[in-house]
């Protein structure tokens, strides 16, 4: 091996680690109500490695979403940091995309201007603007809904929207908060198919919340249990299950015995 080989190597080893590496430092939420104080999250310790698909499961309630916005920059943790490759948050920022239940897209642009309202906002030409849009729209198979507007679409092309818009800023890391909840089951598991699809393309770090057992084995690398009462994190599980996840894996010996697990652990929380 060459000595420029060998730096190559070096420097891509190294772009790729720091890329959507999140470290989570002991954070911890309290909400003031009048003279009450309530503590929705404890000391939170999480190192997430870049290109890694990690989700969170557990009761409602437990914080979850407040992580998750802490995470974003939406919300400020009272105690601790989180940095995302080695840059502390201290707001939302285009590195960190956030796709959330429902459909937050603008219902008088069409597909492809939702697409590129955030590249537009950074000043981005209309040629390149169009390059970014015609990807997304490739990856998430909407290539023939561009010019329609958010009203003429069904639930789950309306999440995909909502998932290229996040994309078209190439974001490092992406938040998803229950992105599926409210599509019915056949269109979740499509859905489910296409982000994993996006996720191996796009080599973005994923956060992922759920209240779905099935969806968290199906879409993760590793598996996060919170409870309430502070939230904090009770359980870990690495998803050792094929990198290609198709249907069948739903059927796999260990796919049902983490389910099993999940299940046990959830149930023994919320009793
Ligand atoms: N702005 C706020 N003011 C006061 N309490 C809050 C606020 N936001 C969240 N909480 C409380 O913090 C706790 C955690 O809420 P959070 O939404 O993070 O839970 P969750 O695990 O995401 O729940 P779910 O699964 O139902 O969405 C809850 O008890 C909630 O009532």
């Amino acid at each position: 091996m060459t000595k420029e080989t060998l730096a190559r190597e070096i420097r891509m080893e190294t772009e790729a680690a720091g890329h959507g590496a999140i470290a989570i430092r002991g954070v911890g939420k309290s909400y003031r109500t009048g003279k009450t104080e309530f503590q929705a999250l404890g000391n939170i310790r999480l190192d997430i490695a870049a290109n890694e698909f990690v989700t969170i499961v557990g009761p409602s309630g437990c914080g979850k979403s407040t992580l998750l916005r802490i995470v974003a920059g939406l919300e400020e943790a009272s105690v601790g940091e989180v940095t995302v490759d080695g840059v502390a948050v201290v707001g939302p920022g285009a590195d960190r995309g956030m796709v959330f239940q429902g459909y937050t897209l603008f219902p008088w642009l069409t597909v492809r201007q939702n697409i590129e309202y955030g590249p537009k906002l950074k000043g981005v030409p209309i040629l390149e603007r169009r390059a970014v849009s015609n990807r997304y729209l490739r990856i998430t198979r909407l290539e023939s809904f561009a010019n329609r507007f958010p009203k003429q679409l069904s639930g789950g092309m309306k999440q995909r929207v909502a998932i290229a818009r996040a994309l078209a800023n190439g974001p490092k890391v992406l938040l998803m908060d229950e992105p599926f909840g409210a599509l019915d089951a056949q269109t979740k598991l499509e859905m489910q198919e296409a982000l994993l699809d996006v996720w191996a393309k796009e080599k973005t770090t994923v956060l992922f919340i759920t209240h779905d057992i099935d969806e968290a084995i199906f879409l993760s690398q590793r598996i996060l249990v919170m409870a309430a009462g502070p939230g904090r994190m009770i359980g870990e599980y690495q998803v050792a299950l094929p990198a290609e996840r198709t249907p069948e894996v739903r059927e796999h010996p260990d796919f049902l015995k983490l389910k099993r697990e999940l299940a046990s652990l959830l149930k023994h929380k919320e009793a």
